[in-house]
């Protein structure tokens, strides 16, 4: 595989965007929740754990009551492991708390075909057996290929197959922002 042109188109979120936008969110799941005791949430490797460690923040400032808060890795999850050969069938890494009973939030950056969704609902009920699970997502860009929605959503931005959403935050990448891109061939 060669290196790949990718050619900046503009900024879709500036870093007090996403932190309005947040702040949003976790209104609404308060709202939707009933104040949120049996809200469990759980951000996806890598960019959903700083987006559920923030919102659990927000959540906790706004209700007054700390939130559960965990982390899935769905490495051996993903279906595009299995070109190479059968998926590995290996437990992901603990969650941080017990998700049976509870009201899951499942949190990532970008929601676009859903597979990455599939495999964390997979990996998800391999801990456990949740009450309920919403999704709750920064920017969902559209092209699903599974029947998959999200509950809350940041930013809906419709995209062609070229264009690419850069997520960055700043426990990840140093800054906040996010960025439309597009490849170049
Ligand atoms: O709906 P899907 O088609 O599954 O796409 C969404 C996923 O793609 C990105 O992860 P990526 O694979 O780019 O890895 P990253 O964590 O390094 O960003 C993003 O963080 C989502 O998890
Ligand atoms: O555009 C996309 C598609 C999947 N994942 C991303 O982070 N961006």
């Amino acid at each position: 595989m060669g290196t790949q042109k990718i050619r900046e188109k503009g900024r879709l979120m500036s870093a007090s965007e996403i932190e309005r936008t947040l702040v949003r969110l976790a209104h609404e799941i308060v709202e939707k929740h009933d104040g949120s005791k049996n809200v469990g949430l759980v951000g996806i490797k890598r960019r959903g754990v700083p987006l559920a460690q923030r919102l659990g923040a927000m959540i906790e400032k706004i209700e007054k009551h700390p939130v559960d808060t965990g982390t899935l890795d769905i490495s051996f999850y993903r279906d595009d492991l299995s070109t190479d050969g059968p998926r590995p069938k290996v437990t992901s890494g603990a969650i941080g708390f017990d998700v049976t009973g509870r009201d899951i939030i499942l949190m990532d950056d970008v929601l676009y075909t859903g597979r990455t969704i599939r495999a964390a609902l997979d990996a998800l009920f391999d801990h456990g057996r949740p009450k309920s699970v919403r999704l709750l997502v920064l920017i969902d860009r559209g092209h699903r290929e599974l029947p998959i929605e999200a509950t809350y959503v940041g930013k809906s931005v419709p995209t062609s197959q070229r264009e690419i959403i850069e997520v960055k935050l700043a426990e990840v990448d140093g800054q906040d922002q996010v960025l439309l891109v597009e490849r170049v061939d």
